[in-house]
């Protein structure tokens, strides 16, 4: 697939995964100055955090910084470590009901990513924490630097790209973090930040 052809034809009604999920592309949600604005707003006044992982009973910090916010301050639990969530900006409230509007569905929490360059990337995971609604919609808005997003069929193998461009807003549901791994691969070409937000439903005790 030539990734440059999309632009032009971004079609929000098409499944970009052949099977086992839904993955929807809405393209540019936002405007490049309203994009821009956002991007400034959160890269000055989020509380961004590096990244804490326990692998193999070592703690490591990523670069990437992270942060997390919500309705009330859910604990959330990934990678061995628990986080809790902070209470919305203005900002983050505006664009959640902004992917609200334009999705139907709804979220209570949002997981926020700042990569500082291309060399700053996440490998293969799903999100598929028992803390999530299960097969719940996560929607993905991405703000500044574009870069290519890839998905992996857990059994197949079969791998989707595409690229998410600034202000886009990206919907993964249905089956899909059952079936796909996704990641956001490591580049040496892009130099400038990207701030993703991932809009999620968090439903606490559930077994
Ligand atoms: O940065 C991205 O586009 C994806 C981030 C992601 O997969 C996650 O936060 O779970
Ligand atoms: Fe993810």
């Amino acid at each position: 697939m030539d990734l440059f052809d999309q632009i032009e034809t971004v079609d929000p009604t098409k499944n970009w995964l052949p099977y086992d999920g839904t993955v929807h592309y809405y393209g540019k949600l936002l405007g490049r100055q309203k994009a821009d604005i956002f991007l400034k707003e959160l890269l000055a006044h989020i509380e961004w955090r590096s990244d804490e992982a326990v692998i193999y009973g070592k703690k490591i910090t990523t670069k990437r910084k992270v942060a997390w916010y919500g309705d009330k301050a859910f604990s959330y639990t990934y990678s061995n470590t628990t986080k809790y969530a902070l209470p919305w900006t203005e900002a983050l409230i505006t664009l959640k009901q902004l992917i609200e509007e334009n999705t139907g569905h709804s979220f209570n929490s949002c997981l926020l990513n700042l990569y500082h360059s291309g060399e700053e990337g996440m490998a293969w995971h799903s999100d598929a924490e028992k803390d999530l609604k299960k097969n719940g919609a996560i929607a993905s808005l991405s703000l500044g630097a574009e870069r290519k997003f890839a998905f992996k069929h857990k059994k197949t193998g079969e791998k989707v790209a595409l690229l998410l461009e600034h202000g886009s807003l990206l919907m993964m549901a249905g089956t899909t973090q059952t079936h796909w791994l996704h990641r956001l691969p490591p580049t040496k070409k892009v130099r400038l930040p990207r701030v993703n937000l991932t809009f999620r439903t968090i439903v606490e005790g559930q077994v």
